[in-house]
């Protein structure tokens, strides 16, 4: 476990010298108990010899002064570690999580990774200070006893060999139901948690229906958290008990021992004595070990955890990566790809071109590829077949950071943190000047949306950007590629009916982007207007490509494109009659 929690951290000489300091200190303990032994020798008998027992009593002064200091150095050094160990490892965790697959963030492995940087981390650091400390006293300080204890009386020192070995035994069980019960709890507060997020986001359906106190669901996830609870306590019980028992009943047997050998004249009083003190200060922090139990093993849960997340094997880097790129070609050469267990391909020796200065138009029915193709372009997966390039250069050879400076993405649900407008458009470029802000904001029509803002750039987008509509957010997104100068753009426009001014918008954004001689814009398009203004069309079917060409040339076909074209056209006329 200690050498677990040490190779956890990337700089562990803290956590090193930290413990050192601990492990210091309870040995000194020990020895310093030794030192009754000759003093009590000499004062403990008809005619005290004060003259004798005076250098050990200057040497038990020395050691006590010497254990003051430590504490007193040791103390703040506890303080800082928590945090600064807490910050260590997340930035080794921020490290990792930056170098994964990008396809690897389901919203699964989001909470995974939400719950290891806050609360994992933080309870690791701090319960490697607070428990494991403590922990290694517990240990060394009765080991220590022990070693003393052998240089007064050899049975005695057996005796707490064999009160340590019940002891041990006791722990480990109490260690196994503490771990079963941990990982027990752990699955019912992820079913409330689970039930939690399912009330939050459910709520009008729920309130519609007259549940807003919560589901059947819910209310059986929180009878079973906290039966789960009540079980692992029930259980805990026995071998704490055992624990217990087995801390007294060898403290009788010292005891018995003790007066034994004294009648028996085997030791005398000071001897006597001496033990007893000895074997108290061995049963006490033997007997805070059950009470660590409990903590260490929860430690260990979380070090595993954590473990875990620092396991994900990250996408394989290039050996000499490639940094820059001639030009925003973009080209999918006999492309294969399944997604990791998927039970069948996702994409089939798909080879297509898109040319800078040119924007291409995904359509195909759902489930066809289409959001695979963009992914596979910012190399969110590898392609098991084929190869994807980017200006010529397969994406596995180049460099992570430079092909993600290339790309800017437009999600169909753009997320927008809870900030304002300005700084929310900055994340493309911090040190964006206020024209640069401005011509992107313009170039995405996100200017009018900004005039109409009560704080104009200064408004807060609220959580998750819930005070723009989603067009508006498409918007922002937009204007954050146009900012970052990205020269690939993938957009997936949003498929749901957008209010007839954010769709002329978004449309003209869109084709604004297009514009750029330099720049590729890949969009899966639902929308009549993107897909009559694209240059290119590659349709998909089954992981497939069925069509390529230009609107032109394939609405003259009876493919899939005139097929999609001739539905959007009738559901644009449906809707004018309906407003009409
Ligand atoms: N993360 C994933 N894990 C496993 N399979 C996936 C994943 N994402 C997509 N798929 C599967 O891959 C295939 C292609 O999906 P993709 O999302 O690329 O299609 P699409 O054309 O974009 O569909 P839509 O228009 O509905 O978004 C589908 O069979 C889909 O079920």
């Amino acid at each position: 476990m200690i050498r677990r929690l040490y190779r956890l951290w990337p700089e562990p000489q803290l956590l090193g010298r930290l413990w050192l300091l601990t492990a210091t200190q309870a040995v000194l303990q020990g020895l310093l108990l030794g030192l009754l032994v000759p003093i009590l020798d000499a004062v403990v008998r008809p005619e005290p010899d004060l003259a004798a027992a005076t250098p050990w009593l200057w040497l038990g002064a020395a050691g006590a002064v010497v254990h003051a200091v430590l504490s007193i150095v040791a103390t703040p050094v506890g303080f800082r570690a928590a945090g600064t160990l807490a910050a260590q490892l997340r930035r080794r965790l921020m490290r990792h999580v930056s170098t994964l697959p990008l396809g690897w963030f389901t919203a699964e492995h989001k909470a995974r990774l939400a719950r290891g940087v806050t609360a994992d981390v933080g309870d690791a650091a701090q319960l490697a200070v607070t428990v494991a400390g403590p922990a290694i006293t517990s240990t060394l300080l009765p080991a220590t006893v022990v070693v003393v204890t052998f240089a007064v009386d050899w049975r005695m020192a057996l005796l707490l060999c064999a009160i340590a070995l019940a002891a041990l035994w006791a722990l480990l069980r109490a260690a196994r139901i503490a771990e079963i019960a941990e990982v027990e709890l752990e699955r019912a507060a992820v079913g409330v948690a689970g039930r939690a997020i399912e009330l939050g986001q459910a709520q009008p359906v729920l309130r519609a229906a007259g549940l807003a106190d919560g589901t059947p669901r819910m209310r059986a996830a929180l009878a079973d958290h906290r039966d789960t609870y009540r079980d692992g306590m029930r259980r805990a019980r026995r071998p704490f008990f055992v624990y217990t028992g087995v801390v007294n009943a060898g403290f009788v047997a010292v005891l018995a021992l003790a007066a034994g050998l004294v009648l028996d004249e085997r030791i005398g009083i000071a001897a006597a004595i001496a033990l007893l003190v000895l074997a108290a200060r061995f049963l006490e922090p033997l007997g805070n070990l059950i009470e660590l139990i409990g903590a260490l093993r929860a430690m260990t849960n979380k070090i595993g955890r954590i473990e875990g997340l620092l396991a994900v094997p990250a996408l394989p880097a290039p050996s000499a990566p490639v940094r820059t790129i001639e030009t925003a070609d973009v080209e999918f050469d006999r492309v294969g790809f399944a997604y990791p267990g998927g039970d069948r391909p996702a994409l089939s020796d798909v080879s297509l071109r898109c040319r800078p200065g040119t924007t291409t138009a995904l359509v195909g029915p759902s489930g066809s590829g289409k959001t695979t193709v963009t992914r596979l372009i910012a190399r969110f997966f590898d392609v098991d077949a084929g190869r994807v390039r980017v200006g010529g250069v397969d994406v596995r050879d180049l460099d992570p950071e430079a092909l993600m400076d290339e790309i800017a993405i437009v999600f169909q649900d753009v997320y927008l943190f809870d900030d304002t407008v300005e700084n929310n458009l900055r994340l493309a470029r911090p040190n964006a000047t206020w024209a640069e802000l401005a011509d992107a904001a313009a170039a995405a029509r996100l200017d009018e949306v900004v005039e109409r803002l009560p704080g104009g750039w200064q408004t807060r987008v609220g959580e998750a950007g819930a005070q723009l509509s989603g067009g508006e957010r498409q918007r922002v997104a937009i204007a954050r590629a146009m900012l970052k100068r990205a020269r690939i753009v993938l957009v997936d426009e949003a498929s749901s009916a957008l209010d007839p001014e954010n769709e002329a918008a978004v449309t003209q954004a869109i084709a604004n982007l297009g514009a750029d001689p330099g720049r590729t814009v890949i969009v899966i398009a639902h929308r009549p207007a993107t897909l009559a203004a694209a240059d290119h069309v590659v349709a998909l079917d089954d992981g497939r490509v069925v069509e390529a060409g230009t609107p032109a040339q394939l609405l003259g076909t009876d493919g899939v494109f005139a097929r999609i074209s001739r539905q959007n056209e009738r559901t644009r006329h449906w809707r004018i009659a309906a407003r009409g």
